[in-house]
């Protein structure tokens, strides 16, 4: 006998007596998909929040990085879809909602592993396709999973897509979801879903505002979090350090810190897209050692899901990133995170520090501060218990690479025009009250070359 069939009334779930995945009633068809990706035992976040969601509770779920949160929705969507033995003909059942494209379609890869054995369709609507072409299969898709963005294009535009039988809807990275950035869209999608559903919202840096819960009309939602209570909100297994840098020394520590990691796997993330473009182009021109990949938000979609897949295979590479990849995405053993440029929060350091140290393994991050931005920052980590140390760089051991870039800039007008792009952006970015001071503006005019 199937056990989620029998099993409806799951009331009596007791997380903890949960031990393995096959203690939750849960179907054989999940169960075996879970076993053929490997995954036996539920992590912490899994084991509470999967008991509480198959009793059809409303969740607000918390978790540190890196701790499993993808499968502690997952796996109560496609049982959800299975009890009520949902078919292509129902239409779109359940819809997962995330920040950015990367992190959808790799939401999508986890859920074609664990949900194979279901017959359910599942879809990703994130752009960078022709509208009709995902509009042909949108109203046949019974999990859809999809950006704010191009999910509220199909609302508008494409005529037989509705959203009326929605059973549930996730919001992963919910606190980035329902922030200002994406706050008039996700009322516009909102207004069109029904109000009787389950809501499950997951993030390591959960949400508890009651004006944006109310957005979403929760109904009565179960607090999850499972690592509230503990001394520190990064993973055990994370090392912290932050140096204090000058604006001129920047690309200087840059390069010296690759020459020094070169069969390592290291994400590094900056602030600005034409920062990333110039510096992208100097370091494949200065030749560090090591092979070095871009993502950023300005990327053609096929380059940018080139650049992610290229990433997750290599065993030593550096990604230079933009904030698109500082959530939830789970590149395979990345062992540094360097946060050359400072992060605008606590929220978004903690979010890039995770992309290493994931699911038990160990990592180390390294935030990059400029004099002006140590204090302010170092106290708003305090206040979210990120435990970091303060270690001194010896100037005399960084590399010069000031006259190659000048050298380069001389040879390369793109080059040279790219420079002074981000000069400009830089100075008005200034303008608009960010902490680089004039000075410093005209140092990074130095540190560029030009
Ligand atoms: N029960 C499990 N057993 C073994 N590995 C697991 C288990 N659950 C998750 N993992 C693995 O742990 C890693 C992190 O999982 P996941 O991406 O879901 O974390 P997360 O909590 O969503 O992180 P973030 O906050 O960064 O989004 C993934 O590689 C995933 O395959």
């Amino acid at each position: 006998q199937d056990k989620a069939r029998t099993a409806l009334n799951v009331g009596g779930i007791n997380s903890s007596k949960i031990t393995t995945f096959f203690d939750f009633p849960i179907s054989k068809k999940t169960s075996k998909g879970l076993v053929q990706a490997q995954y036996r035992m539920p992590t912490e976040i899994q084991k509470q929040a999967i008991g509480l969601a198959l009793q059809g509770k409303d969740i607000l779920g918390a978790a540190k990085t890196g701790s499993g949160k993808t499968l502690a929705f997952l796996i109560p969507i496609l049982e959800c879809l299975y009890r009520q033995q949902w078919t292509s003909d129902d239409g779109m059942g359940a819809l997962i909602i995330s920040p950015t494209r990367e992190l959808a379609y790799q939401t999508f890869e986890t859920l074609r592993k664990v949900g194979k054995n279901h017959d359910f369709s599942a879809g990703l609507i994130i752009g960078g396709k022709f509208l009709d072409v995902e509009s042909d299969r949108i109203h046949r898709t019974n999990i859809i999973i999809c950006t704010p963005g191009r999910l509220l294009q199909h609302m508008d535009e494409t005529c037989y897509f509705h959203a009326s039988d929605l059973q549930m809807l996730v919001l992963d990275e919910a606190d980035r979801i329902l922030d200002m950035g994406f706050a008039q869209t996700m009322n516009a999608i909102v207004e069109n879903l029904p109000k009787k559903r389950q809501t499950l919202l997951f993030s390591a840096t959960q949400t508890k505002c009651v004006k944006d819960l109310a957005r979403l009309s929760l109904k009565d939602p179960e607090y999850v979090s499972v690592h509230e209570n503990a001394k520190f909100s990064t993973p055990g297994t994370l090392e912290q350090n932050y140096i204090v840098c000058e604006l001129h020394q920047k690309v200087n520590m840059l390069y010296s810190f690759l020459k020094n990691h070169l069969s390592k796997k290291i994400i590094v993330f900056f602030s600005s897209c034409k920062e990333i473009q110039y510096l992208f182009r100097a370091f494949c021109r200065l030749r560090p050692g090591v092979p070095v990949l871009l993502l950023h938000g300005k990327q053609q979609q096929m380059k940018r899901m080139q650049m992610y897949d290229d990433f997750c295979r290599k065993k030593a590479a550096v990604l230079f990133a933009t904030d698109i990849a500082a959530r939830g995405l789970d590149f395979p053993a990345v062992n540094w995170v360097l946060q050359l440029d400072c992060p605008e929060d606590a929220n978004t350091y903690i979010h890039r520090a995770g992309r290493t140290a994931r699911y038990k393994e160990g990592g180390e991050a390294l935030l990059v501060l400029l004099p002006s931005e140590e204090e302010g920052m170092v106290k708003q980590l305090e206040e979210k218990k990120v435990p970091i140390n303060k270690i001194e760089i010896n100037p005399g051991k960084l590399t010069n690479v000031q006259p190659k870039l000048q050298s380069f800039l001389a040879e390369e007008q793109e080059l040279k025009e790219r420079a002074q792009r981000v000069n400009l952006i830089i100075e008005t970015e200034n303008s608009n009250g960010l902490q680089f001071s004039c000075l410093q503006v005209l140092n990074l005019g130095y540190v560029l070359g030009i």
